[in-house]
């Protein structure tokens, strides 16, 4: 029986960079994790042993670090660009035709002192010495394909909760139905968004400011998620879809996947104590998990379901 192969892509996965930006003063950091994947002409790497076609996966990571170095990284989806642009127009004869660059990027924030004998910036401000910001991570991914670029952003691990304005009534019934309804309870997720850019990089149009989106799209999250009384987890996804959309016009397509972490009152009654919603129980598992895609009317969406 003949044998076909199939999609296939390669390239080096999970390059840790950290890119330190020297001002006199002040530095900058990028702390990122870097994965490639090619895909193009390389059916004689796989069928017939010929390497001809293969761009090393040693020689992409050298790449990341090299165009780190050359070019700086003002935003990971920027950098992304520059990169998926390359190893598909600039590796000969023309055998990648797809690049996929994905980055994880750790936030940092600067650690601020009171009384700074190391080299103080500004009144508190140390210009060197930073803390990692929580656990949220940013996250991008940039397609090219030779002709149009694809710009997807996003965030993962964004821990957020309403101790109340969220209650959850009148679903269906059935006879397995033990969940008691609830007018008043904790709502809490763990939230993983992608959005995607209209921007295709087409002629000279003009990247977004891709830092800024990005603290903007956050902010309208955490303002919808705070701000909307939610009488499901469902409806409360949508609200923070169409906020995104409503505030940022270079965003078409938002993807949210919210587990339902949840929390459960404690029976206080054996030891005489009434629970008015104040002592639960933080389960970590199992949990309801809500998915949605939220996008503008006659744009198809692109983002995978996970
Ligand atoms: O917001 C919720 N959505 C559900 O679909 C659901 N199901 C459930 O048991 N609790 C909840 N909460």
């Amino acid at each position: 029986m003949a044998h076909v192969l199939g999609q296939n892509q390669y390239g080096k996965a999970e390059n840790r960079i950290v890119r330190v930006h020297r001002g006199s003063t002040r530095h900058d950091i990028k702390d990122l994790n870097v994965s490639v994947a090619l895909s193009g002409a390389f059916e004689d790497v796989h069928l017939a042993g010929s390497n001809a076609n293969c761009l090393p996966t040693d020689t992409i990571k050298n790449t990341v670090y090299a165009f780190a170095k050359r070019y700086g990284i003002e935003s990971a989806e920027a950098y992304g660009i520059l990169l998926a642009r390359h190893f598909v127009d600039d590796t000969e004869r023309g055998v990648v035709h797809r690049a996929r660059i994905r980055i994880e990027e750790y936030t940092w924030e600067r650690i601020r002192t009171p009384d700074d004998n190391a080299r103080p910036v500004g009144s508190e401000e140390v210009g060197h010495s930073f803390v990692r910001s929580g656990q949220e991570v940013r996250t991008s991914e940039v397609v090219y394909d030779g002709e149009s670029v694809q710009v997807v952003s996003g965030l993962k691990d964004l821990v957020v909760l309403n101790s109340t304005d969220s209650e959850f009534r009148g679903y269906l019934k059935d006879g397995y139905t033990t969940l008691r309804e609830a007018d008043d309870r904790i709502l809490a997720t763990q939230v993983t968004a992608r959005w995607k850019y209209g921007y295709t990089g087409r002629g000279d149009e003009a990247q977004p400011p891709w830092n800024r989106c990005y603290t903007q799209v956050r902010r309208h999250l955490l303002e919808a998620f705070a701000g909307t009384y939610s009488y499901s987890l469902q409806q409360t996804l949508y609200a923070m879809g169409t906020r995104v959309l409503d505030h940022r016009a270079e965003v078409d397509e938002v993807r949210l996947e919210l587990p339902n972490r949840h929390h459960f009152l404690v029976d206080l009654e054996p030891f005489g104590l009434e629970n008015d919603n104040e002592v639960y129980y933080a389960a970590d598992r199992m949990y309801g998990l809500i998915e949605g895609t939220v996008h503008r009317e006659g744009v198809v969406p692109v983002i995978p379901v996970a």
